[in-house]
């Protein structure tokens, strides 16, 4: 274990990352931190949740002139949340040297970023199709860049910013360091990668899976047209504290988000075609718990830290293994425990296989639970609210009540009324979900229909959902058939 008074760095920067509450520094944070700060090029690969961030943000913030008024390091991550995320934990690192620390991204009010871009930021962390916005119309000038950082730097570097990516690097003065991080990098991209860098070193974190190991991984074989009940039971029996359901396409995020809503769930969709404001509100609930699912696209793939995640579904499995390891890295993080669930119609086994021999982990097969399991969760749900309720103490207001219902009823009879009351039958109601085409059974080509919530053209705008790829069959959307029961709801 390493301290962080042990790296080299300034009792400043040291402050803030108490103040954070950082005790250790994590491995990937004490192998790249002390490298990054003489200067070296480094592609650091570690698993979600170890800390990466703060592994690139500190040393960045330790070399800044906070008295300069150049933007001194650039930070580009895949998505408009992620840019947003990376500055706030930047802001934080660099609390004590008064770094100033700006989020540009697409969707947003440009000329409210052009306006903060004059107030002169040292670091500027952004999505590429709105930092290429800045460079043309010259409200954002890199040559004064001594680092360039890309997070994600795989997802980065994929087709569809390779060509943004190349023309910021332009921009920015050659003699820079360039600093790469993810928790993937397949060795093709590394390639790629390993052309605009100097000397890089590879700092990779051993570890025996792609996966952390505090993440329980399972699969359910299950057709397609049974998968919703499956995932109904399975939030009924396994009751997340918070969950992301992953899907496939924009529209099975919205079907989604729709029927889990009529069966009273709290559940929200995530996707690039939603405006920036509804992306941005819908994962603030999510973040305060106001909803307790969030179905996303892999827009939500990719580095987003939420604190409460406990489990991760996915309703499809993912066309790369990449996806897989990022998806299910939204829960565990930072030494948590998590779950992952993985939904593969019979079909699709085979890319289960590529999935289990690219994360060197096996996935435990689970069997769907049963009606009566559902209704045994929903149950221990209930007599949890009722417990935790008691112990809150503040039920003044009922005893006078409650001592009316004793002298008509036993207490067993009144505890069993309250269990009925609060518990929903699992909902097997009507619900149809457009079926999704099995992937098909070789790996490979389909990755041009994904929705990472990017903007991608350049020297475009960004405007809400623009430049973001959709999708090509646009089949009728379906409606569920009941309304919505009621369900427990924590901590009322
Ligand atoms: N040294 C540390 N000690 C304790 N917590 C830490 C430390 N470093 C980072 N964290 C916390 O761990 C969580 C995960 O960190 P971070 O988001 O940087 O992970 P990551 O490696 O970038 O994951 P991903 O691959 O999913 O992007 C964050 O909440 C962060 O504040
Ligand atoms: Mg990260």
């Amino acid at each position: 274990m390493t301290k962080f008074s042990e790296l080299g760095l300034s009792p400043t920067t040291l402050k803030s990352v108490k103040r954070m509450g950082f005790e250790e520094a994590t491995p990937i944070q004490a192998g790249t931190i002390p490298l990054s700060l003489q200067g070296k090029d480094i592609i650091g690969q570690a698993q979600t949740g170890t800390g990466k961030t703060a592994a690139f943000g500190i040393p960045l913030i330790e070399k800044l002139d906070p008295k300069s008024n150049d933007v001194q390091g650039i930070i580009i991550a895949p998505t408009r949340e992620l840019a947003i995320q990376v500055s706030e934990e930047l802001y934080k690192v660099g609390q004590d040297s008064r770094a100033r620390v700006l989020a540009v991204y697409g969707g947003a009010d440009i000329q409210r970023q052009i306006r903060a871009l004059k107030k002169n930021p040292n670091i500027v962390v952004g999505t590429p199709g709105r930092i290429l916005d800045h460079i043309k119309r010259r409200t954002l000038r890199l040559d004064n860049v001594h680092t360039l950082i890309l997070d994600e730097a795989d997802e980065m570097l994929n087709m569809g910013f390779k060509e943004d990516i190349e023309s910021i690097l332009s921009n920015v003065p050659a003699d820079r360091q360039t600093l790469l991080f993810s928790a993937t990098m397949p060795d093709p991209i590394r390639r790629i990668a390993e052309k605009f860098m100097k000397n890089p070193e590879l700092v990779k974190v051993k570890a025996k899976e792609m996966t952390v190991s505090n993440i329980e991984q399972f699969y359910v074989k299950v057709p397609e047209r049974e998968k919703f009940d499956v995932l109904s039971r399975l939030l009924d029996t396994q009751s997340p504290e918070l969950a992301i359901v992953f899907g496939r396409t924009k529209r099975r995020v919205d079907e989604l988000a729709n029927a889990l809503s009529l069966r009273g769930y709290l559940a929200e969709g995530i996707h690039g075609d939603l405006s920036q404001a509804k992306r941005l509100l819908v994962l603030k609930k999510f973040k305060e718990g106001k909803i307790d699912v969030l179905v996303a696209t892999d827009v939500a793939a990719r580095g987003l830290d939420i604190s409460g995640v406990t489990h991760v579904y996915n309703f499809d499995i993912p066309q790369d293994p990449e996806s897989y390891v990022h998806r299910i890295g939204r829960t565990g993080r930072a030494g948590k425990e998590g779950v992952a669930m993985t939904f593969v119609s019979p079909r699709e086994m085979g890319y289960l296989k590529v999935v289990e021999q690219t994360t060197k982990k096996r996935m435990t097969p689970m069997k769907p639970p049963t009606w009566s399991e559902a209704l045994e969760g929903l149950l221990k749900a209930s007599y949890d609210q009722l417990a935790e309720t008691i112990e809150a103490n503040s039920l003044q207001d009922y005893q006078e009540m409650g001592e009316k219902l004793l002298e008509n009823f036993t207490p067993e009879q009144i505890a069993a009324a309250a269990l009925k009351v609060l518990t929903k039958e699992p909902d097997s109601s009507a619900i149809k979900i457009t079926e999704e085409a099995p992937l098909p059974s070789r790996r490979g080509s389909g990755s041009g229909s994904r929705d990472n919530g990017r903007s991608r053209r350049r020297g475009k705008p960004q405007g809400s959902g623009q430049g973001q790829r959709s999708y090509g069959r646009d089949q009728q959307r379906s409606s569920a058939s009941r309304p919505p029961r009621k369900r427990p709801q924590k901590n009322n």
